[in-house]
């Protein structure tokens, strides 16, 4: 397995690009299956996740391309085969996002229950409740979501569906779903995320017609077929916060090129009252900071979009760790995301866990040791923790960085951290 050995006490200066959203990037792959034409999304970045689901599309009998340049072409003129199997799907959650689609355009779809995950349980009854609201039969047998439309009907129907919480992913099943259902579809408690905007934005440059995309009350008239377009995928904010809490951690300048501020209200406003300078420049974000004990620890709640991002409490953690004072993080998302604490126990951190709530009380050094990452945002913290620890760091398990990081030690040794990936 690789592994990242990381010398720490570098300040981070220079300019980091921000690749495409994995969170957007994942549905809009899906999004390509509600059409027979070809559908060309640009930035799409280079994740193991985006390999297994074109990997998943690509079983289905849809021919997909992809460039060096993250230019991916798809084509599902050719889908044969409406199933998302188990082999497939079990290292990726968003694969439950062809479901919406499948429905939608086949009226039928055969989509393996996602595999256990490290941060929760994550179930997906919503997505069954409401595609079921759409008027499609469902079943979950041998592991396996098996829905079909009753017999006579072509289409799922627009409905009115209000969800028991929010949820990211169920948000973007009905959107894609509800595009090309008869009739008219209003999601209640819709996620507000960038990235619901921007797949929003996407199946209107397919024919969809959607209004409220960013609000909770998301309207979709569905249409009898879409058509391919060319779309870019949206910067990634967890990418770029990731970064900004790297350098306000380290110590440093670098510019985030291509970072949108405006989708990072809640990190940048807790980083700047931390003592980090963080501002809105020309083509992206520049963050500033004297690193270390010139910061002051801060507590946050995670909770949907605008909140405090769950994907971002563990790297905001590792700048806590080693901040002045003593800081409270809730975790009001999932019930078991502070898997990095007992790894950064190691480094030297302090840090108390009673439920959702971890206190971190702010250290003068962390100290190198060899570290395992659990998931992905544990391994992006555990990384940021090595970054500013004395000695070296060993972060092992890689596999989870990889799914969800374009390219980060290359990104990080480009702004002078003494990084480098030893091949297992
Ligand atoms: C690919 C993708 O975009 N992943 C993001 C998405 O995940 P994902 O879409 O899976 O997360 P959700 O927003 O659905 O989950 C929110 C909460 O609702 C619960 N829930 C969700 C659906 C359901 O049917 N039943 C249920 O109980 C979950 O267990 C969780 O406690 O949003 C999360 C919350 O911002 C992020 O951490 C993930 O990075
Ligand atoms: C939890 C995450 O991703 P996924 O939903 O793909 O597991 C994440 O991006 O932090």
């Amino acid at each position: 397995m690789d592994k990242l050995l990381i010398r720490g006490g570098r300040p981070l200066n220079g300019e980091v690009l921000v690749s495409g959203a994995k969170n957007a990037a994942l549905p809009e792959l899906c999004a390509a299956l509600l059409t027979a034409e070809p559908v060309t999304l640009l930035n799409v970045p280079q994740l193991q996740d985006v390999s297994t689901m074109l990997k998943l599309i690509r079983n289905m009998g849809v021919v997909a391309e992809r460039s060096d340049d993250g230019t991916v072409r798809i084509d599902a003129g050719a889908l044969n085969t409406p199933e998302a199997p188990y082999e497939l799907v079990k290292t990726m959650r968003a694969s439950v996002l062809a479901l919406g689609p499948l429905l939608a355009r086949f009226g039928e779809a055969t989509v393996s229950l996602p595999g256990g995950c490290a941060i929760g349980s994550r179930p997906v009854d919503q997505h069954i409740k409401g595609m079921a609201a759409m008027g499609a039969e469902i079943v979950v047998e041998h592991g396996y979501m098996i829905a079909k439309l009753p017999a006579g009907r072509t289409r799922l129907k627009g409905a009115r569906i209000t969800t028991d919480m929010v949820t990211v992913t169920g948000t973007e099943n009905f959107l894609m779903a509800a595009a090309l259902a008869e009739g008219e579809t209003v999601l209640e408690n819709a996620a507000q995320e960038p990235e619901i905007s921007d797949l929003a934005e996407m199946l209107i440059a397919m024919g969809a017609r959607i209004e409220g995309h960013g609000t909770s009350r998301i309207r979709i008239q569905g249409v009898d077929k879409l058509h391919g377009c060319t779309h870019r995928v949206v910067a990634d904010r967890i990418e770029a916060g990731t970064f900004l809490c790297a350098v306000a951690a380290t110590g440093g300048d670098v510019l985030l090129r291509h970072g949108r501020a405006d989708h990072l209200d809640a990190v940048i406003e807790k980083l700047r009252e931390a003592g980090a300078t963080v501002q809105v420049v020309d083509g992206g974000i520049r963050v500033q900071s004297a690193g270390g004990a010139t910061l002051k620890a801060q507590g946050f709640r995670t909770t949907e979009y605008p909140g405090f991002p769950t994907d971002m409490q563990a790297q905001f953690m590792a700048l806590n760790c080693i901040a002045q004072g003593t800081a409270t993080v809730t975790e009001t998302i999932f019930e078991n995301r502070f898997m990095h604490v007992n790894e950064m126990l190691r480094l030297g951190a302090k840090i108390q866990v009673d439920g959702k709530v971890a206190v971190i009380e702010g250290v003068p050094r962390l100290s190198g040791a060899t570290v395992m990452a659990t998931d992905l945002r544990a391994s992006a913290s555990l990384v940021i923790a090595g970054l500013v620890a004395d000695g070296e760091t060993a972060v092992d398990r890689l596999y989870h960085l990889d799914r969800g990081y374009d390219c980060m030690e290359a990104k990080l040794r480009g702004i002078g951290a003494d990084i480098e990936r030893v091949k297992a």
